[in-house]
């Protein structure tokens, strides 16, 4: 089991299943009294595990044929063939760039030549993108090939090298009710699973069963990536604990198809995650996730203007800039941005798209008194010409100091589902991760998991979905941290502080420092490298070299 990184580390043991970590988790407790405060440091003692064995993994996407699944699907292909192609600015070769997993580093500490950068997904073992099985569902009958063509979002001579692969990729039927998305999604609605919702919430289950037990995969994971429903009223006796709502769909009542999916995944041990701004997650559904120990996440792929914008706005308040007004205009024309022309489905994106400034302005009383927030405009038009390339126009207007003004603008084009598809592996290859971690603490000695609801993966989402009573981050490098952050914490290293205190010395007594116990991680001696085109070291006996397996 070829781990690429090797901690040498009284902290952290290998067996045969697991990387075990002892973690000092250290935080702080204070108490306010008349505006003065008591800070008292806290360290609670963690045993982490993670299992070793990565599974092969199977991905399930509502909405596969659509322009973001079709692309994800075939990303990966390319990446698995080591597809390149010719366009006029040149050769492209497959990647993926955009995930942070597989495209973005960690600093790993020091080495005889600097800090030691690694590959994010070389800090734990977990499933690379090369090796993910796809299966799905489309109100679409489709096949791949001719969906792929449909959404116009990769080069036709990558897609005329793909299309013999896609073409024999058929979403399965689906359920489909016209009420929760736009009714100009009708006349692509030609591929639909018959019957009563307890009958359809029967055949979504028969299907994840089929998919997992034909592909062969260890584990599936469902993710929802089809079109953004409306949202759905809480209804007391229907959807607000796990009993009604599996009543419901059993009497016929009003339940949103991404909701009987996300019931039928949870039934099946499935994670399931949400990839638009509907409340999918009714507390039902919450309630059947946790009662089950089943993993669910979302709201809404946070993929370009609102990642730039939770970007921004941490940037501005943490610089004691105060943002007073946002506006966020964007146009696309593919299908997504069809559907968001309704009222309603745009009220759902309208609002995951304007919460998140929320953490960061309520962080800065400074700023902001009480309640008080930037105006913020979010518009989306639906222009058909620009397809998948969406235009995303900001402006950001703040007080600067005496009574000055700031106003930033930018002017932001990118096809939209090559943005949101490496956010759609990190979603499945983090989530797939987390399934295999446990922990329990010295005054709690039992193993456990993370709360079912999975805000681990906030830095993904537009709107976290969190356990109920915890705190919503939407700052993007927090976020980030966060990740990296418990990733560490896995293999006994503290949080990744960039004091840098070694070289803010006037004498350096780290090494060699008699009561300093150093612990050295070995990176592998190509990391040192990653300045000149880093080489992943071989992973369980495959040479991943960076974006392409060698078997
Ligand atoms: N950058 C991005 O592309 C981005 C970012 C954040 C969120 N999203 C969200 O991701 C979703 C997909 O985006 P897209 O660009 O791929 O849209 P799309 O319209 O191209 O694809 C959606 C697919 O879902 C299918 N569909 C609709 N209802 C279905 C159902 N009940 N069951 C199965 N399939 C169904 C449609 O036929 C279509 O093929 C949208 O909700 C969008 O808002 C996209
Ligand atoms: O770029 P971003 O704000 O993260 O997210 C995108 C929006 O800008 C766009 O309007 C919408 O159509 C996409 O579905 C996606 O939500």
């Amino acid at each position: 089991m070829a781990d690429p990184i090797q901690m040498n580390s009284p902290d952290v043991r290998y067996t045969e299943k697991h990387i075990e970590s002892q973690y000092a988790y250290n935080t702080t407790t204070v108490s306010c009294d008349d505006g003065k405060y008591t800070v008292t440091p806290c360290t609670t003692r963690f045993t982490f595990r993670t299992e070793r064995m990565v599974p092969r993994l199977g991905v399930m996407l509502v909405g596969w044929g659509g322009n973001n699944g079709t692309t994800v699907t075939a990303a990966v292909l390319a990446n698995k063939l080591g597809l390149s192609w010719r366009t006029k600015d040149g050769v492209k070769k497959a990647n993926y760039f955009g995930s942070l997993l597989q495209a973005s580093t960690v600093c790993l500490g020091s080495g005889p030549d600097g800090e030691v950068n690694v590959p994010f997904r070389d800090l734990l073992p977990m499933v690379h993108p090369n090796d993910i099985v796809f299966d799905g569902w489309d109100i679409s009958a489709m096949d791949l090939g001719r969906a792929m063509e449909r959404a116009k979002v990769l080069d036709w001579s990558l897609q005329e090298q793909l299309r013999p692969y896609m073409a024999k990729l058929k979403p399965r039927p689906s359920v489909y009710i016209p009420e929760f998305i736009a009714a100009n999604q009708e006349e692509r609605a030609d591929h639909l699973i018959p019957g009563t919702k307890a009958e359809q919430l029967d055949q979504i289950r028969k299907d994840i069963q089929d998919f997992k037990e034909k592909s062969g995969v260890d584990k599936v994971i469902v993710l929802w990536t089809a079109n953004t429903e409306c949202f759905c009223d809480i209804i007391p006796g229907v959807n607000d604990t796990a009993n009604n709502l599996l009543a419901a769909i059993q009497a016929g009542a009003e339940v949103s198809p991404s909701t009987l999916f996300a019931v039928a995944s949870i039934l099946e041990g499935c994670a399931y995650i949400n990839g638009s701004p509907q409340n999918t997650f009714v507390p039902g559904a919450v309630e059947l996730a946790m009662q089950k120990g089943v993993f669910i996440a979302g709201d809404d792929f946070k993929s370009g203007q609102t990642k730039i914008k939770s970007v921004l706005v941490d940037f501005l308040v943490s610089a004691g800039i105060k943002p007073t007004s946002i506006v966020s205009y964007n146009h696309l024309g593919n299908n997504d941005g069809m559907n968001l022309s309704a009222p309603a489905q745009f009220r759902s994106k309208e609002i995951s798209k304007s919460n998140v400034v929320d953490d960061m302005v309520q962080s800065n009383p400074l700023l902001y008194s009480p309640g008080e927030k930037p105006d913020h405009c979010v518009v989306i038009k639906y222009v058909p010409y620009v397809g998948d390339s969406k235009r995303a126009m900001d402006e950001y207007t703040s007080e600067i100091m005496m009574g000055g003004t700031n106003t930033i603008a930018m002017h932001n084009t990118c096809e939209d589902s090559l943005l949101a598809s490496p956010i759609i592996l990190d979603l499945v290859i983090l989530t797939e991760l987390c399934q295999r971690i446990s922990f329990c603490t010295e005054s709690d000695p039992a193993f456990q998991t993370f709360h079912s609801v999975l805000s681990l993966l906030a830095y993904l989402c537009k709107a976290p979905l969190v356990p109920q009573g915890t705190p919503v981050v939407n700052a993007f490098f927090r976020q980030r941290a966060c990740i990296e952050n418990v990733m560490r914490a896995c293999l006994g290293l503290p949080p990744q502080s960039h004091m840098q205190l070694e070289h803010k010395m006037q004498r350096s007594c780290l090494n060699g420092c008699d009561d300093q116990i150093c612990t050295t991680a070995t990176a592998p001696k190509s990391a040192a490298l990653l300045r000149n085109g880093y080489h992943a070291p071989a992973l369980n006996g495959i040479q991943h070299n960076g974006f392409e397996a060698h078997r």
